[in-house]
């Protein structure tokens, strides 16, 4: 369905084509052919089965449309994305937990090897499976200075799965990375930005999008054949363990999750995010 909407975020008319609007609105701009891709799901756009699912199929709608590249950001005031919904792992059903970690695996492989250029716009905190979707784009324009941004997995006490460790190292290096995944650190916008975790750091949220678009507006002239080659090549080593292991990263997940002592940290933790 064509119709005119307003760009979320700009708070400025342009000619746009609606595509959804849930948990997860979508535009795109007809001119430059760029989709704003807004995650809306309050307080703080944490990823459950059914977001992921939503996620997911836009971003294989997207990719049918042959959009020219994305922006991902948030319609939230002050969270990008605080990552995986804790309650989805806490006393988990085992069938539901094996068709959200299913989901996630998918729409990470959506989204890491999507064939447009992606861009996210980091406008509030992001951690945990936040930093990952903020990792797994191709570029990344960040809020500053208040918000942060990292893996925290350790100070949950469970463990970043290996293709999540993967992705932070194909960014910001092996070492970097380590010391990164074993202390949980959360960066602030300016630490992210020395450490290479983002790309840039913007004031406010208007200009990152702007950015954002500008980053975008570089492969106007690169045919999109060549990126997508050119990125298959680079992330290749980073995907395809997942790719061969999918089935024996759920199991581990399945059989972590569902450890006593697992449980005893995540419900600590939980109470003490409600406090
Ligand atoms: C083999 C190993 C397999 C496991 C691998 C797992 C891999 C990845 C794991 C994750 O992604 S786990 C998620 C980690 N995320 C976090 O630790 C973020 C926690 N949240 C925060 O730090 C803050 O909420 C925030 C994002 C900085 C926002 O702060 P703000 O003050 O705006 O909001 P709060 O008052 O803290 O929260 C509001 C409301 O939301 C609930 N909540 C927050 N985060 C989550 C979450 N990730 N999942 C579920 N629920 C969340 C929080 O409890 C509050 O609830 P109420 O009190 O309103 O009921």
């Amino acid at each position: 369905m064509l119709r005119r909407y307003i760009l979320l975020n700009t708070n400025k008319f342009v000619n746009c084509r609606h595509v959804s609007q849930s948990m997860l609105q979508s535009t795109v701009d007809e001119k430059s052919g760029i989709a704003t891709v807004t995650m809306n799901k309050p307080p703080v756009n944490s990823l459950n089965l059914e977001f992921l699912d939503e996620i997911n199929t836009q971003l294989n709608k997207l990719q049918k449309d042959k959009i020219r590249g994305m922006i991902l950001t948030s319609g939230l005031q002050k969270v990008f994305c605080a990552g995986l919904d804790i309650t989805e792992f806490y006393n988990p059903n085992p069938d539901r937990l094996a068709k959200f970690w299913t989901v996630l695996q998918d729409t990470w492989l959506s989204l890491y090897m999507a064939s447009f250029p992606t861009v996210a716009v980091i406008n509030g905190h992001s951690p945990a499976g936040g930093c990952l979707f903020a990792m797994s784009c191709d570029y990344r324009v960040m809020v500053g200075p208040k918000y942060t941004i990292g893996l925290n997995e350790t100070k949950l006490g469970i463990v970043a799965p290996k293709w999540f460790q993967d992705t932070m190292v194909a960014v910001i290096g092996q070492r970097k990375a380590e010391v990164s995944l074993t202390t949980g650190k959360m960066y602030t916008t300016d630490e992210a930005l020395q450490v290479g975790l983002i790309d840039e750091s913007l004031p406010d949220a208007d200009s990152a999008l702007k950015k954002g678009t500008q980053f975008l507006n570089n492969f106007q002239r690169i045919s999109p054949w060549a990126f997508k080659m050119t990125k298959d090549i680079s992330r290749q080593p980073t995907v395809q363990w997942l790719i061969d292991n999918k089935q024996k990263d759920l199991d581990f997940v399945l059989k972590f999750m569902q450890s006593p002592d697992v449980q005893k940290s995540l419900g600590l933790y939980l109470q003490s995010l409600k406090k």
